[in-house]
């Protein structure tokens, strides 16, 4: 086993950047972004681009610090499942006090960033969003209830929020749509995932949907979750927010979820639970692409 010493300092990087959870973050910050490009008319100027450059940053930073003290705080379950154990957490590759410090850094330059280069109801908020997902959702709910990720959801759910009270300073209608839209998106994108990885969660003592109530209760659930989020995803259409153009890509989206939802209720295969999770991704990113190119093609 290589030693700490010997670790190179780009694998060293490597592992401290695996703690922020990349992909998962990038989407994160994707939805703040279109939050912050809907509360904003037309083509931003220079200075909002600059402006919103910034405060992905510090959005950034605060999401990759939320998810590295989740690490930190379950990297004894996580070495206890297939999907997790890898990470350098688990593995004891970094210590639990080279994860807080890393967490630690990353939240304070984040919110520093964001207080200076945003605005203070900005960071007030994503800090609340931290707590959410790295306290409220990772130590109290996900030990405790298999409602954890409905609830814990909501800190999920906050970038679009995050992003339109960067460029506005308030907190609008509109942002709170999107936080709806990803609010019911969030169990079914889970959920699908965890059905085809019951058993690591059995294992891990997770108290999960499909672990606490079954593969058919969870699949009905799922069903349900992407029926409401279908008339969800319309609202920005019937708010006025976006056009046609939007209107289309969320029926569309959304009639591909629910479709994945009844066929999984009707036949479940790990294969299609799986397919369900992938298109959930596939789902979240071109709503909220729709929203962006709706949104400079006719506001
Ligand atoms: C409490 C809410 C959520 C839970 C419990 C959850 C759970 C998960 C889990 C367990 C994975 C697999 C990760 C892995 O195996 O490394 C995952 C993947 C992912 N999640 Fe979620 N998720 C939540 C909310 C969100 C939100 C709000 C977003 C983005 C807006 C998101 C975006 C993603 C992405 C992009 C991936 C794929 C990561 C990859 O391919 O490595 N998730 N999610
Ligand atoms: C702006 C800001 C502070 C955002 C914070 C919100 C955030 C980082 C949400 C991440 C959602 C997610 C992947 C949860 C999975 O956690 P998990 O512990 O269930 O996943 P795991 O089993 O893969 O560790």
């Amino acid at each position: 086993m290589t030693t700490d010493t010997m670790l190179s300092p780009a694998s060293r990087f490597v592992q401290f950047y695996a703690l922020t959870k990349p992909r998962v973050v990038q989407l994160i910050v994707f939805c703040a972004l279109i939050g912050m490009v809907l509360a904003v008319p037309g083509w931003p100027s220079g200075a909002q681009w600059l402006h919103m450059a910034v405060s992905c940053l510090g959005i950034w930073l605060v999401a990759a610090a939320a998810a590295a003290f989740n690490c930190l705080v379950e990297k004894h379950i996580d070495a206890r499942m297939q999907r997790t154990a890898w990470r350098p957490t688990a593995r004891g590759e970094l210590s639990s006090s080279q994860a807080l410090a890393f967490s630690a850094a990353l939240c304070s330059l984040g919110s520093v960033i964001l207080f200076i280069g945003s605005n203070p109801l900005t960071m007030w908020l994503t800090l609340a969003t931290f707590v959410g997902y790295a306290v409220i959702y990772t130590v109290v709910l996900k030990p405790r209830t298999p409602q954890n990720i409905v609830i814990g959801g909501a800190s999920g759910a906050m970038p679009p929020v995050l992003g339109w009270a960067a460029m506005t300073g308030q907190v609008g209608p509109e942002a709170l749509i999107l936080f709806l839209i990803i609010f019911l998106w969030t169990p079914p994108h889970f959920w699908a995932l965890a059905l085809y990885r019951v058993e690591d969660y059995r294992k891990s003592g997770l108290p999960m949907l499909p672990v606490t109530h079954g593969s058919e209760h969870t699949r009905l659930q799922i069903l349900l979750y992407t029926v409401v989020l279908f008339a969800a995803c319309l609202l920005p259409f019937v708010y006025g927010m976006s056009s046609w153009l939007y209107l289309a890509a969320a029926v569309v989206l959304g009639a591909g979820f629910c479709a994945y939802a009844w066929r999984l209720r009707r036949h479940y295969s790990d294969a299609l639970a799986w397919r369900t999770f992938k298109f959930s991704l596939v789902h979240l990113s071109a709503l909220f692409a729709a929203l962006l190119v709706d949104h400079y093609l006719f506001f």
